[in-house]
């Protein structure tokens, strides 16, 4: 199918701002919204390619909805994003004949994370410490009319734009009896047969690009048709799904789980199996969404990691800090959440060194097969670390401001980094940076170093200095914030009344946004610091709806 080249926009959405009822959809109507699609039967009428100037770059036009539809919704023109292939839509136009409403664009957002101990050790069946961190990624999900048939994923950062037609899909293989898969299966491996059936869909895409990119790209393309096909089908609706973030790229702080709870989240959103986020949602019922969104965030994961052990997505989808184990890979996890997770004086510092996931934790996987013995006592000794780190703050006087306390973690921070050496598994700038551990797969990526809670303002800037000279990027980010979020409609209310509306986030500027500056005050759950933006809602694991 095409790249979408020569495409300047997507589906660029400018609606009037006013309309009130619209922005007080509840996400049930929205999943209603989603369903009366499915069931209306939009009539096409072919047209001669020369018949309108208001042809979209694929030749396809798309006449605005009606206005007789219940909101302002209705009114949408959404300027055609792709350029399918399908034989039959490049040879005719498209017209709408009847209206038929479209649901109205919708964001989802998810965290990235930071393992403070136990990373490797936990794909071994060993514990794992790790907190939701406020750095996030954005999905905007724009639906198109009913004469599209097509799939957009647009992820921008990456470079990575490409669309299919839906009807081209390989919906029989998925949909046959026996393959396929409930939304609320527990899926803990990949179907090799569905797998191959994707091959060819995700082999099409960004073929002009050099062989790294490309490789990414298919594996990201992988990853959403294996989860589109799973829980779509033939008559979802065309949709473009484009992404931003601002977390950086494979640095060990859970881009690719959080990149996979937004898709999970926003597939299960639009086929009406979730039910919330909202305020008076009782814990359990919260609880039951969340582990829905994460065991399919859990199958994307897979196709890009190939063995992840889950805890990425687990602190993505419930946000927060948790203690994590999966022993058994047939089963679901053990995830204790750290309702004491202390305020950890941390400097997360980035080595700029990017690597793969997937490559460092098939270097431990080897290691495990040369060397059994030594490698188990190691991996042994990292789940004590994080056995003890957790017994510590959970310990009535744990104090992150106390030296005593401090010292005693960075022990452990120590030791751990120690043992992640030992697994080969760190790189000479992450031995550059004092009192650090490094967090995630390693190989470069990024490093967390305690701040004694002594150290001189002088001190701290020094280090900054040498930090910034040395190529370093240092982050400033909260541990233990919430987890998947949805903005519904996708309007920011900046501060007005619902009688003045707010505004629509436009698809340009969101996929313009400059950096993660840019990201942040556009679409960003905190508008400025830790104040949380309105209209985000977030789905919260037991221990009730916080402002
Ligand atoms: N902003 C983004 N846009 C699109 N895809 C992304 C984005 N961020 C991450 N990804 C996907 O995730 C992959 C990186 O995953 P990887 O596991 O190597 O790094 P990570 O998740 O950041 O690190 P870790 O697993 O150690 O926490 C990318 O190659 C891409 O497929
Ligand atoms: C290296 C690893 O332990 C953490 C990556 O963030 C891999 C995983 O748990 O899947």
């Amino acid at each position: 199918m095409n790249n979408g080249k020569g495409r300047k926009k997507h589906g660029s959405v400018k609606r009037s701002h006013s309309n009130t009822k619209r922005q007080q959809l509840t996400l049930s109507e929205l999943q209603s919204r989603f369903e009366s699609q499915n069931s209306i039967s939009g009539e096409i009428e072919s047209t001669d390619s020369s018949s309108s100037s208001s042809s979209g770059a694929d030749g396809t036009v798309l006449t605005p909805s009606s206005t007789s539809t219940p909101d302002s919704v209705s009114n949408a023109q959404i300027t055609p994003t792709s350029t399918a292939t399908n034989a039959n839509m490049s040879r005719t136009q498209m017209k709408r004949k009847q209206s038929s409403p479209m649901a109205p664009a919708f964001m989802v957002s998810a965290p990235g994370k930071v393992i403070v101990f136990g990373e490797h050790a936990v794909v071994h069946g060993k514990a794992a410490m790790a907190a939701a961190i406020s750095l996030r990624s954005y999905l905007l999900v724009t639906t198109l009319s009913k004469s599209h048939r097509t799939v957009t994923l647009n992820f921008r950062d990456i470079g990575l734009d490409h669309t299919w037609d839906i009807d081209s899909l390989p919906w029989n293989v998925f949909k046959h009896p026996s393959k396929k898969k409930m939304y609320y299966d527990l899926v803990t491996e990949l179907d090799p047969d569905l797998v191959e059936a994707v091959q060819p869909h995700a082999a099409a895409v960004s073929t002009d690009k050099p062989d790294d990119i490309r490789k990414i790209h298919q594996g990201s393309a992988a990853q959403f048709l294996y989860l589109f096909l799973s829980l779509g089908s033939p008559e979802s609706h065309a949709a473009i799904y484009t992404l931003r973030s601002t977390i950086p790229i494979s640095a060990g702080l859970g881009s690719s789980a959080s990149v996979s709870v937004c898709l999970s989240a926003a597939l299960l959103l639009q086929i009406r199996t979730l039910a919330g986020p909202h305020p008076d949602q009782p814990p359990e019922e919260a609880e039951v969404q969340i582990e829905r969104i994460n065991r399919w965030a859990f199958v994307g994961e897979m196709c890009i990691h190939g063995n992840p052990s889950g805890v990425d997505n687990t602190v993505s989808a419930g946000g927060k800090a948790v203690l994590f184990r999966r022993s058994d890979y047939s089963k679901p996890p053990t995830v204790t959440p750290l309702n004491k997770f202390p305020e950890l004086p941390l400097l997360l510092v980035n080595t700029r060194q990017s690597r793969s996931t997937a490559v460092e934790v098939a270097k431990v996987g080897r290691l495990r097969e040369t060397h059994p013995e030594v490698t188990e006592a190691m991996l042994d000794a990292i789940d004590k670390v994080t056995m003890s780190a957790s017994e510590m703050i959970k310990e009535n006087d744990f104090e992150a401001d106390d030296d005593e306390d401090l010292e005693q973690f960075g022990a452990l921070f120590r030791i751990n980094h120690g043992l992640l050496v030992s697994l080969g598994v760190s790189h000479p700038r992450l031995e550059r940076i004092r009192w650090t551990k490094l967090t995630g797969a390693g190989g470069g990526g990024c490093a967390i170093t305690l701040i004694k809670p002594n150290t001189s303002q002088q001190t701290l800037q020094d280090l900054e200095e040498k930090l910034t000279s040395e190529n370093f990027e240092k982050f400033e980010t909260t541990l233990g914030g919430d987890g998947v979020g949805v903005l519904y409609p996708a309007v920011l209310r900046n501060g007005v009344t619902d009688e003045e509306g707010g505004e629509e986030i436009d698809q340009q500027k969101f996929e313009n946004a400059v950096g993660m500056e840019g990201i942040e005050r556009l679409v960003g759950v905190h508008a400025s610091g830790n104040e949380r933006r309105e209209g985000w809602k977030f789905w919260k694991r037991a221990g009730g709806w916080t402002k």
